[in-house]
């Protein structure tokens, strides 16, 4: 056993294309220890998406191994992954992708439901410690479009709070919002870190790159430790 929750080493992918293959990560090696909070930065098209889609589990890579809590991904059922995504990982996405017919207590109980460990009776105390955590009781029967941006990041990191996973993935979490809510959000993923969750932030945003304690660089598929004295010159 290792403090690792995330080790990738010689991680491959491509994908196939009518004129071609396109081979996206290149011998990718990470590690990432419980509670650490770490940016990846990169250009447009660098693969860092990717890279977050095989880290939830959303992808499988064609080469390499990939441990999550010290669980060796390849060995998994589709069944057994889906069970290791539920249990270990949060998502918070750029375009906050919130349930658009649905208000703000629904889009937190549809997690909930595919969580065969909570009881509904414990619903709604555990939605009461989201939205507290996020600091929007008062707006848990709203629909998304009567919430600012801002608002509704807060409610879809609830949501990916709701079933307590200790790793968030955040792909541009403040992609979409001003420099006042990006604040407040970036806040939030440092509060959340303090605690203890491990947090992985994909970011164009060297604000965002700044508050994180490591950063590596995306760069064609190759992934590079970024070192402590270039950190604010490269991101
Ligand atoms: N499902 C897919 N099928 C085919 N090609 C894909 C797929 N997903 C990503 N790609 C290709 O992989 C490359 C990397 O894409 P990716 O989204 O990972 O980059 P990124 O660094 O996250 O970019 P951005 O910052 O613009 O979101 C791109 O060339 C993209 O076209």
């Amino acid at each position: 056993m290792t403090d690792a929750v995330i080790q990738l080493n010689n991680l491959n992918k491509s994908f196939n294309h009518s004129s071609g293959s396109n081979h996206v990560l290149k011998d990718i090696n990470l590690k990432v220890n419980s509670g650490e909070m770490v940016a990846i930065v990169g250009q447009s098209g660098s693969g860092k998406s990717t890279l977050l889609s095989i880290l939830g589990l959303l992808e499988l890579a064609d080469k390499g191994s990939y441990e999550l809590c010290n669980q060796n991904t390849r060995e998994l059922s589709e069944f057994q992954l889906s069970q290791l995504r539920n249990q270990h990982i949060g998502w918070v996405f750029q375009n906050f992708n919130l349930i658009a017919d649905m208000t703000v207590v629904e889009n937190l109980t549809a997690p909930l439901r595919f969580n065969k460990k909570v009881k509904p009776s414990e619903y709604s105390q555990l939605i009461h410690d989201v939205l507290s955590k996020v600091d929007l009781t008062d707006k848990k029967d709203f629909f998304p479009d009567e919430l600012s941006g801002g608002q509704q990041q807060r409610v879809a990191i609830a949501r990916a709070l709701i079933c307590k996973p200790d790793i968030l993935l955040c792909d541009e979490p403040t992609g979409n919002l001003d420099s006042e809510n990006s604040q407040k959000i970036m806040d939030l993923l440092c509060e959340l870190n303090k605690e203890g969750r491990t947090v992985l932030i994909i970011t164009h945003d060297e604000r965002v790159a700044l508050c994180c304690q490591r950063a590596y660089k995306m760069s064609d598929g190759i992934l590079c430790a970024v070192h402590n004295q270039e950190f604010k010159r490269v991101v």
